[in-house]
């Protein structure tokens, strides 16, 4: 199929790849002219691991092509996927400008009958506001579709390649058709395509971004209600997370979630909720119980410290607001630099794919690390602020020789405290009693 989407950010890249993977011809259309120049070179905008392989393949293939013309990429498309940003406007609902110029693109260029799906993150009523604005120029036929995208950051290929459900808004048998022929390949296995009707898709995304957020949020606040009884988080967790209906993905506790998603769709699912007079009091919630989560951190190392941070040296382990990405958006590490910087601490950072976009961000306001050794040499306190692999099992007896104090505060809970303790640490986690 002659597929085209346009917005070659983390998702439209992803899904370009994979479909082109899978043998369509596929036109990326990005309107970022440095971004493009840097594709056609195989040299990727973001870090996500395995894309750069496909990327490769693909275009050396012919079947991948990137550009910055928006209206020929258009014209002859069977599919356009529009995926570019929504970010949150002021009032923290979703901006659609972005969507919306890709919309009168389409009704001015299209030029053979087409499926349009939406597949950035956008309201109910969106597909509806696209199609008003494609319907003034339009010269050819055209069906709506939402195909919200649950790709997860870091794990992107797989969860493209292999969804645990693909959920495609649909009102006419033409997109239906297409839109189950495109996913075929993706669900070989048995996993089903969920076609619906677009407001039900559309408010699909968002449902499940807040659900997992919930999910996240409860678990803070019960870690933290660990620590005043004495409680195990981490026991908890498996205790609850064994029962079916609970299930054991998305508990762990942490030092609040970030990301370019979690914080704007709960903003703007509160924002349609209230606009629509059915106003959801548990994401208001949830927000405030991460706000305040990402003071956790600086709050246990003031704690270990005695209320005392200036002069004092802290190293970060890690930076991007999850392992597996370079991605800094909404980061709890921001947060928490912030207020170490504004204490009177001076503060060095090692992360194995994050610190190239920090320093983009905030410069030289701290240092940066080549390893994470070198971080945490001469440190009063090494804090993991980001749960990659590689800071999973430490040479704790190298570590305890590099810094000046023997201090971990661990927002991750990768180490076990018994054995910390054991080895000569001052240990601070998250949820396990005074650990
Ligand atoms: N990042 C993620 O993991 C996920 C994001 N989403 C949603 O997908 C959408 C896109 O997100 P990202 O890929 O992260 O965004 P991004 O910001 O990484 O990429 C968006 C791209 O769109 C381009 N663009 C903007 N206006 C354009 C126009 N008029 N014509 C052509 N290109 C244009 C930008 O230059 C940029 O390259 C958002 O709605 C987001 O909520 C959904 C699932 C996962
Ligand atoms: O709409 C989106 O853009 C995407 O948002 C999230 O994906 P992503 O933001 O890439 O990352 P997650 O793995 O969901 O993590 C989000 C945040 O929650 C935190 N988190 C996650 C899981 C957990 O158990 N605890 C926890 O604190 C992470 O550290 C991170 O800060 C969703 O998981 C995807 O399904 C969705 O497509």
């Amino acid at each position: 199929m002659k597929i085209t989407v346009v917005g070659t950010g983390y998702v439209g890249l992803v899904v370009g790849a994979c479909l082109a993977e899978t043998g369509n011809d596929v036109i990326c259309a990005d309107v970022d002219q440095g971004k493009v120049d840097g594709l056609k070179k195989n040299v990727l905008p973001i870090y996500e691991p395995g894309l750069e392989e496909y990327v490769e393949r693909n275009q050396a293939a012919g079947r991948l092509v990137f550009t910055t013309d928006v209206p020929s990429a258009i014209r002859d498309a069977e599919v356009i996927f529009i995926a570019v940003g929504t970010p949150p406007d002021e009032d923290g609902s979703a901006d659609l400008k972005h969507v919306l110029a890709v919309a009168d693109s389409i009704g001015k260029h299209a030029a053979r009958e087409v499926v349009v799906v939406t597949k950035s993150t956008v309201p109910v009523g969106t597909a509806e506001k696209v199609a008003a604005a494609i319907r003034p120029h339009a010269t050819v036929p055209f069906h709506m579709s939402s195909n919200p995208e649950f790709l997860k950051e870091g794990a992107a290929l797989d969860d493209f390649m292999k969804p645990d459900r693909v959920v495609v808004g649909v009102e006419t048998e033409f997109a239906r058709e297409r839109m189950a022929e495109l996913y075929a390949p993706f669900v070989r296995t048995g996993k089903p395509i969920i076609f619906m009707d677009i407001p039900s898709a559309e408010m699909t995304k968002y449902a499940a971004n807040a659900m997992l957020a919930t999910r996240i949020s409860f678990m803070n606040e019960i870690a933290n209600l660990c620590e005043k009884v004495g409680a195990n988080v981490d026991l908890v967790r498996k205790g609850i997370g064994s029962d079916s209906r609970i299930g054991p993905a998305f508990l762990f506790p942490g030092p609040g979630y970030g990301g370019s998603c979690f914080p704007k769709d709960v903003k703007a699912l509160v924002r349609t909720s209230e606009e629509r007079g059915a106003p959801m009091g548990v994401l208001k919630a949830v927000e405030d119980a991460n706000e305040k989560q990402k003071h956790r951190l600086f709050q246990k190392i003031t704690e270990v410290f005695g209320g005392q941070l200036k002069g004092r040296r802290i190293a970060l382990w890690g930076l991007a607001f999850k392992a597996n990405t370079d991605d800094m958006r909404e980061s709890p590490a921001l947060v928490l630099i912030e207020e170490l910087l504004t204490a009177g601490a001076t503060v060095v950072a090692h992360d194995p794919a994050a610190m190239h976009e920090t320093r983009r961000r905030i410069g030289d306001a701290i240092g940066y690390a080549k390893t994470s050794y070198e971080a945490a040499q001469g440190a009063d306190a090494m804090v993991v602020v980001t749960d990659w692999n590689e800071y999973r099992f430490p040479d704790f007896a190298r570590l305890k020789s590099v810094l000046k104090q023997p201090v971990v505060v661990d927002g991750r809970n990768l180490y076990d405290p018994t054995k910390m303790e054991s080895l000569g640490f001052t240990y601070r986690s998250i949820g396990r009693g005074r650990a």
